[in-house]
């Protein structure tokens, strides 16, 4: 056989350098150092996949992490709203600056970048996934040890965007009781696996209320599936967060840091312990 010249379209022999798949990842600019990105995912909208994206957000920046927010959420923005944030995003010549939270959580959102909150979205999947791309390639997020991925609902465009673009490190998966969680479970695992992303964990949120009496926690929905599809699927079931009305009206109010319990601790001990993967 004859020397490879590497030009795939003039040869047919089936060896390692054409089966190499081509890598899609985008790299970032000179002025962002994002050193470990992790994805928050839910099967289905309002099962409180913003709230568990800004908790991790919060509490690792408490523990002393330099931590940033990528609402890729485009077309139903809700982060700076849990952050009280009224401000707009400002640019360089250099690119986008990350509006900074009260306690100096970096966040970028298209509702920053919106002239009125209220405005609507309405673009095709192929501009909402390069909006997506583009809060990663043009904001200049600065050193970040720990980045949120806030993703939209379901298994689209974006999702896949961001699992293809962006060197995500971990999978944190949001249900809540009273979904399918069986196949929400199912999909969001097979699709990380087809990323070849590790999943790190399910956090079941709305599981239970506490007593306003005697705090005896009470599971309106039942028995909860999530553990048993969790075991079933290898995946540790990390936290079931209860319904919470002083967790509602911190998020209706802005006011997300000052949340003061400790529900979330294993997701983070799992998020800081997340080893860094080796991107192919
Ligand atoms: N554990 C909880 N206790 C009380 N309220 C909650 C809880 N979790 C979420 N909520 C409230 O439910 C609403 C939806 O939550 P959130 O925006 O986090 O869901 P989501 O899954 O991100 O939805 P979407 O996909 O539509 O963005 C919010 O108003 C939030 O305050």
């Amino acid at each position: 056989m004859s020397e490879c010249t590497h030009d795939c379209s003039s040869c047919g022999a089936d060896c390692a350098s054409r089966n190499k798949p081509e890598s899609l990842l985008e790299a970032q600019n000179a002025f962002s150092n994002v050193k470990k990105v992790i994805a928050v995912v839910s099967g289905k909208g309002g099962v409180g996949k913003s709230l568990v994206t800004s908790l991790l957000a919060v509490l690792t920046r408490r523990n002393g992490h330099s931590t940033a927010v990528l609402d890729a959420d485009i077309t139903g923005p809700s982060i700076p709203k849990i952050f009280g944030i009224r401000e707009k995003a400002m640019g360089t010549e250099d690119g986008i600056l990350p509006v900074e939270s009260r306690t100096g959580v970096k966040l970028m959102s298209v509702n920053l970048l919106l002239e009125n909150d209220t405005d609507p979205v309405i673009w095709r999947g192929a501009l909402i996934a390069g909006t997506v791309k583009q809060f990663w390639t043009d904001v200049l997020w600065g050193d970040v040890d720990f980045m949120f991925v806030d993703m939209p609902p379901g298994t689209g465009d974006v999702p896949l965007t961001v699992f293809q673009s962006l060197p995500v490190d971990g999978i944190i998966i949001v249900t809540s009781p009273q979904e399918l969680v069986g196949m929400i479970v199912e999909k969001a695992a097979k699709m990380a696996k087809m990323m070849n992303i590790p999943v790190l964990g399910l956090v079941e949120n709305m599981s239970w209320i506490g007593c306003p009496d005697c705090g005896k926690k009470i599971f309106p929905f039942g028995e909860s599936q999530t553990a048993k599809v969790a075991l079933e699927e290898g995946i540790p079931l990390l936290a079931q967060l209860p319904i919470d009305p002083a967790v509602a009206k911190e998020c209706d109010t802005g006011v997300i840091e000052l949340f003061n319990e400790d529900w979330m601790d294993p997701v983070i001990s799992a998020v800081e312990n997340c080893p860094k993967r080796i991107q192919n």
